[in-house]
This record gives C-alpha cells, structure tokens and sequence, in this order.
C-alpha cells in the first residue's frame, strides 16, 4: 500500500493498543492551552501575543472560518500525491515552517533542532535573522536538507551584505524578505510583562557574530553586551526603505527572493516588477498592524494580481490540515505554518515539531481525499464557499 500522510493517524491508534498515546494533543487549540499552561509567562506571552487589541489575530481565524469547503465524492482519491512544485524545487507537501526568532525562550535545543525536525520529513526550514543560534550551526544540524533564510532588512547595507554572503555560503536557497517589520510593533501582552527576549540576550546571533556588524560597536561583545543588543535594536529594521532599494537585495542573492507581508494587490504588483519571485501574504500573524485586513481576505486578491507572474505563499491563521486546504484555494501555492509548531516546540523540543508537522499534514491529506482532489494544485476557488461573517 502506498504510503500517505495519512497513515499517522492509524499509527497513533495502533501505538494506543499497547496503552501508548501522543504525547501531545492533535488539537492545535488544545495545544496552544498546554503551552499556556506550562510554559513560562513571558516566552508564551511572545509567543502567544499579537498587535494592539489583537484584532488583526482573531480576525486571521474567522477569515479562515468563513470559508468553508464544498466536497465533491466520487473522484477516485485513492492514490495521493501531495509534492508541490515550487521555485524551482520539489517539495513533499505544500508546507514550510515559518521563520520564527529567539526559539531558545521556547527550549533550549533551539532552531537547530526544530530545523532538524523540518529537516526529517523534507519540509523546508526558514531560518529567521533573528534566531538564538547562528546560521551556519543550524545549516550544519541540517546536512542538505532544504533551508532558506529571512532576512531582516536593516539599516546597515555590510551587514546585509555579510548575511546574505553567510546564508549563501551554508547552503541557504532562498531569500525571505520580510517587509512588515521595520519596526517593532504595539504588543501590550509584552509590554505588560516588560518582556522582550532581545533585552535577554536572545536572538541576536547572526549579529553578534558577524564581522560587519562587529565592526559598529565601541567595544567587543563580550565586554559590553547590552551595547551590542541595544546596537541590534537600533539597527535589524529600516522604516526608510522603499521598492527601488529592492534592487540591492537582487543584486547580492543568487536564487530566488520571496517577500513577506504583502497585503495589497498593488504591492504584489510592485513585487513582480521588482523583479522578486514569490511573496508571502501574510499579517505576521496579526503581531504587526492591529485592525489590519485577515491575511486570507488579502489571498484572493493578490492572487489574482500576480499569481501568473509571481509565487504565491500564505500564512497568518493557518492551524489545520483544513486551513491548507483553504489557503490553496484561495490562491497560495503552499503555506507556512507558525506558532503550531513553535507550541509543539516548547512543550516537547524537536519531537513536538515531528508531531505538529504529522498532525497538519495528516489532516490536509484527508482533507484534500475527503473532499476529491488527489493532488494539491487541483485545489481551486470553486471548492470552497463564503459564507456570512
Ligand atoms: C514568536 C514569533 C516570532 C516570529 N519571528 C519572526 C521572524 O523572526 N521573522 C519573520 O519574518 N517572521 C516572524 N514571525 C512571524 C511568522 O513568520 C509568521 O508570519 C506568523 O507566525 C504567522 O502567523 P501564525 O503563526 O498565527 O499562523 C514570528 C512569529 C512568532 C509567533
Ligand atoms: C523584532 C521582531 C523580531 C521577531 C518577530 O518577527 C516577531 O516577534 O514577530
């Protein structure tokens, strides 16, 4: 019998007849609860929070919700096959883990080993600028498994240059620019705590580490520490750039670039003229702009502006098997998934991202089976219907 991400569940089953349950729940809010429950206030507080009143985060959900699926029965869904196609290279399924900062709040195993867990089952792994180990430790926990790098866009172009020089020479394929971030945003679960992981000394490897970004600071690292994370602060974003600076990027990363944050049409047009190969619509998970459009009500819409010219990704919401399925019809060719895996991270290390991994694609297997498609890219709008907020 071919082998399906769907087998997971019968495996969870069987280990159950030797009295063997997950050591984690299926259930992503059940999840979320027990990362609330037992991890320490200010990381889940990180984790967990968002922008402002958190509006721009639940509405993420309903959008999703909103949209529900139409199955159509009698398709012969028996053999399936979820690899996607997708800038230039084969994944197993349409999924990537999102890139994610300062993982060592989470556990101590840190991006190395989430990258590992990514790494076990083909999924790309998006390291972030701002992780708590340096690039080049992760690529090698990862042999030559996929990985690609997001980088935080700053203010010092021989940083820039330094990182994209580093992500490049350990193996990294993809730029993931990040565009909504040049500042930190309003977080009042953070605020409220005083917590932010940086002033921690957390997530600022890449930095500390480079030599570009060395060569800034009065003093070395070691001697003064908070100058060094203060000099991050001051530097990991650029609220000045502006679509031509694009060119910069282009010039210094051989293989493609992905921008994320884009929300408007017109933006994603602006992408495609800069000469950039995806664009991940995202809110970054609502922890940006409160108020802000779901990033899936933004799908459709950049889709239809530049999906024949661009690759479309997706997240902000995504939690099941069903919101992948969702995002694929309304226009993504595959998503990230964010704080799923970083809850499964904290609660049980690099085997606590296999099984967020598992559950999502297990379900967007079903999904995709119970509702006649064998194949991911034969997901389109018309399998789905809008129905009243
Ligand atoms: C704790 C945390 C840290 C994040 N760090 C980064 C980052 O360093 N770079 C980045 O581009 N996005 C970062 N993101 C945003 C994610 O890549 C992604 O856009 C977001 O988590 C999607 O929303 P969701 O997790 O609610 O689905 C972070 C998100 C969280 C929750
Ligand atoms: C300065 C923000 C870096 C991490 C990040 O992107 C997030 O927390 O959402």
């Amino acid at each position: 019998m071919a082998q399906h991400w769907a087998d997971f569940q019968y495996e969870i089953y069987l280990n159950g007849t030797t009295g063997a349950v997950p050591r984690l729940p299926t259930d992503p809010s059940r999840l979320e609860e027990l990362a609330e429950h037992r991890l320490g206030p200010g990381p889940v507080g990180y984790v967990a929070g968002s922008a402002g009143d958190g509006s721009t985060a639940r509405a993420n959900q309903a959008a999703l919700d909103r949209h529900r699926i139409v199955p159509r029965m009698l398709r012969d869904v028996h053999a399936r096959d979820l690899t996607t196609e997708l800038l230039g290279r084969t994944l197993p399924a349409p999924l990537a883990l999102a890139p994610v900062g300062v993982l060592s709040i989470m556990h101590p195993d840190a991006e190395s080993a989430a990258a590992r867990a990514a790494a076990a089952r083909g999924v790309p792994y998006i390291l972030s600028s701002a992780s708590s180990t340096p690039l080049e430790q992760v690529a090698e926990a990862m042999g030559d498994a996929e990985r690609w790098f997001q980088l935080y866009w700053g203010k010092d172009r021989e940083v820039t240059r330094s990182f994209l020089g580093r992500a490049q020479a350990s193996g990294y394929s993809v730029l993931v620019v990040t565009l909504d971030t040049p500042l930190l945003a309003w977080r009042p679960r953070d605020l409220d705590q005083a917590y932010l992981p940086f002033l921690h000394g957390v997530g600022t490897a890449n930095y500390v580490t480079d030599p570009a970004f060395r060569a800034g600071l009065a003093k070395p690292v070691h001697e003064d520490p908070n100058a060094a994370v203060m000099h991050f602060l001051g530097l990991f974003g650029d609220a000045g750039h502006t679509w031509p600076d694009l060119a910069f990027l282009r010039e210094h990363w051989d293989g493609p670039i992905v921008l994320k944050g884009v929300l408007h049409p017109d933006d994603a047009r602006l992408a495609a003229d800069a000469g950039v190969d995806g664009v991940v619509v995202s809110n970054h998970g609502g922890r940006q702009v409160a108020g802000s459009i779901a990033a899936a009500d933004a799908l459709p819409g950049v889709a239809d502006a530049v999906g024949d010219r661009l690759t479309v990704l997706f997240d902000s919401g995504v939690r099941t098997g069903a919101d992948v399925f969702k995002a694929l019809a309304l226009g993504a060719r595959a998503v990230l998934l964010g704080r799923p895996y970083v809850y499964g991270f904290g609660l049980d290390g690099e085997a606590g991202v296999d099984h967020v991994i598992r559950c999502v694609l297990a379900e967007f297997d079903l999904t995709l089976a119970l509702s006649g498609h064998a194949r991911p890219d034969t997901v389109t709008r018309a399998d789905l219907a809008e129905t009243a907020p």
